[in-house]
């Protein structure tokens, strides 16, 4: 029943129509207009990947007209019985609204009148509000402490449910966590996308986009995908772990069967145990800092077991597991299903209740991405939705189609907009937000000298190599020069297989058979470990247990000291 109200912010009508989302299907619009002449509009995206408790997309289901994807009923449903509810409500009041909304529907799922009939209107009535309070969304939503832009989660390869190649996952990501500003991430994500372009033209791969935007290249495996992203980074001149981290969204339920991960184009299957060792393995050897649906919504023991194993290093995103339900989340809170949260308001159906979710998950310490739907079309409320959440975290696509572009676009103009403001106040807000919001592993960083010791050279050849730029170093501070331990541990690996001869005299010395080294690789098992360090010219593998490397935190790029008891050394003479 409508609530009469007189204010400016009144809905005085509201009125949906059918558009195209970015896969050509069709989706719903819906418009709110007040008293005052403010206009709301927003588009309903689409999944394709759905999880199975997810608010109901209402289909009209015949198979002769739009492959039985008409959204005509859910069109005519905010026309009529959802226009004649809520006229007369005033827009200010969104969780009132919602609330009605969903009283309106009267299913657990919102099946009778359809999410995406209720999310437009609902989406809608926020925008008329803002636009009638000369606020943006943001602002209008989040209030003054709004300030705060997401780090993007750019998705530069598809595969799974999104494309056509034999990729099992679904989305590879590139997070630039060393980016200043939102919009130097966007340059430095543009800037590896191309480069990603070129490396898989001239490897003979197609560079075809998928529903995100990102390459679809015909490879089979996960460790293929992360090779080239990775090449890609550094090709374009960022540092994997310090510039750039990398994200994966398996999309674990699309290919669960039976109680298995049936990896259908890498030609293998796995048990939830191998699923969850397989990820950890990748895991560590990558710089992976989130990985969202490791595992599929019914393997919630794999969930478990992943979060127990790595959960204190890695993010675990929760989507099709939640869906953006607070209920199905604060069981997962309870229980240890992850330690993150992903937020698409068409899951939910409201904005009300997606904002009870971030705040959920934020109260018990967990870290919200706000996301896109693999179907999108040129609304950006999201963009606004992740700022005035200050979640800190945003996932919308690639750096091609202008349906992903368009909410980094918006972020841009947000910078813009809160300019200085941005950058006063607390911590570093209109910053994307690092250690917050990403538990991204700290990289050791080495001095010249330092550098030297572990290369077993002098200083002076050292600062040679980095002169000449065959040592990577950075600046850190004021006249200080620094190189990160994963671009040491490469160099001093590939210097010791003879791409860089030794010089003459640039012996390690060994006292007490004590090799300080760098760690160039740590493979865990379940119950033990092998650590390779790079000492000098010397290459040290060690077993040891994977509870000790565990306790003693060792990771590539890491300062360590092998010490070799034995009586039994063999000397050689040339
Ligand atoms: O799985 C996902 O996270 C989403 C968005 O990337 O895909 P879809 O919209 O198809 O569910
Ligand atoms: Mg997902």
């Amino acid at each position: 029943m409508a609530t009469s109200s007189v204010g400016f912010t009144a809905i005085q009508s509201v009125t949906a129509r059918r558009v195209l989302d970015s896969r050509g299907n069709p989706t719903v619009e819906a418009d709110v207009l007040l008293a005052d002449g403010s206009l709301g509009r927003a588009a309903v995206p689409s999944g394709a990947s759905t999880g199975a408790r997810e608010a109901v997309e209402l289909r009209d289901g015949e198979p002769g007209r739009w492959h039985g994807k008409g959204v005509d009923r859910a069109v005519a449903h905010v026309n009529g019985e959802i226009a004649a509810a809520v006229v007369g409500r005033d827009a200010d009041d969104q969780a009132g609204l919602d609330a009605a909304l969903v009283a309106l529907d009267g299913t657990s799922d919102k099946s009778r009148l359809g999410a995406n009939a209720l999310l437009g209107v609902s989406l809608a009535a926020a925008k008329a509000a803002a636009a009638a309070h000369r606020q943006p969304l943001y602002r209008y939503l989040g209030g003054a402490d709004a300030r705060l832009l997401p780090l993007p989660m750019m998705n530069i390869v598809n595969g799974g449910a999104h494309a056509d190649n034999p990729l099992d996952f679904q989305e590879f990501m590139i997070a630039p966590v060393g980016a200043e500003t939102f919009a130097e991430a966007v340059r430095m994500g543009s800037e590896i996308f191309h480069t990603l372009r070129r490396d898989l033209l001239s490897a003979g791969h197609s560079t075809g986009v998928g529903d995100e935007g990102g390459f679809a290249p015909a490879l089979r495996t996960a460790e293929e995908a992360l090779d080239f992203v990775m090449a890609a980074v550094e090709r374009a001149g960022y540092r994997p772990g310090a510039d750039i981290g990398l994200i994966m969204d398996p999309a674990s339920s699309e290919f669960f069967r039976d109680g298995t991960y049936v990896y259908e184009g890498e030609g293998v299957r796995r048990t939830p145990t191998e699923q969850v060792d397989y990820l950890a393995k990748l895991i560590d050897a990558y710089p992976i800092v989130s990985v969202e649906d490791p595992m599929a919504e019914d393997d919630l023991d794999g969930w478990r077991e992943l979060t127990a194993r790595v959960g204190d290093r890695c993010q675990l995103t929760g989507d099709d597991v939640f869906c953006t339900n607070e209920e199905l989340l604060r069981e997962g809170i309870r229980t240890g299903v992850g330690n993150s949260v992903l937020v698409k308001v068409n899951q939910i159906g409201t904005l009300t209740e997606a904002l009870a979710t971030v705040a959920t998950a934020h109260r018990a310490g967990w870290t919200v991405v706000m996301s896109h739907r693999s179907g999108e079309t040129e609304d950006t409320t999201i963009a606004d939705l992740a700022v005035a959440t200050g979640c800190g975290q945003i996932k919308t696509g690639s750096l091609s189609r202008s349906d992903r572009t368009a909410k980094y676009n918006q972020l841009i103009r947000i910078e813009e907009e809160l300019g200085d403001s941005a950058r006063d106040g607390h911590g570093s807000p209109g910053r994307p937000p690092r250690r917050r919001a990403l538990k991204v592993r700290s990289v050791a960083s080495y001095s010249i000298g330092q550098a030297a010791k572990l290369l077993g050279v002098s200083s002076e050849t050292a600062r040679r190599w980095a002169d000449s730029g065959r040592l990577r170093m950075d600046r850190e501070g004021p006249g200080n020069r620094a190189v990160d331990g994963v671009s040491l541990a490469a160099f001093a690996k590939e210097r010791a297989e003879g791409m860089h001869p030794l010089p003459e005299g640039a012996v390690v010395t060994s006292v007490r058979n004590a090799f300080a080294g760098i760690v160039t690789r740590v493979t865990l098992d379940d119950v033990v470990a092998q650590v390779e360090i790079q000492s000098g010219p010397h290459r040290i593998v060690s077993l040891v247990t994977r509870e000790s490397v565990e306790e003693l935190g060792i990771e590539v790029g890491d300062t360590v000291t092998a010490r070799v008891k034995s009586t039994n050394v063999h000397i050689d003479t040339p």
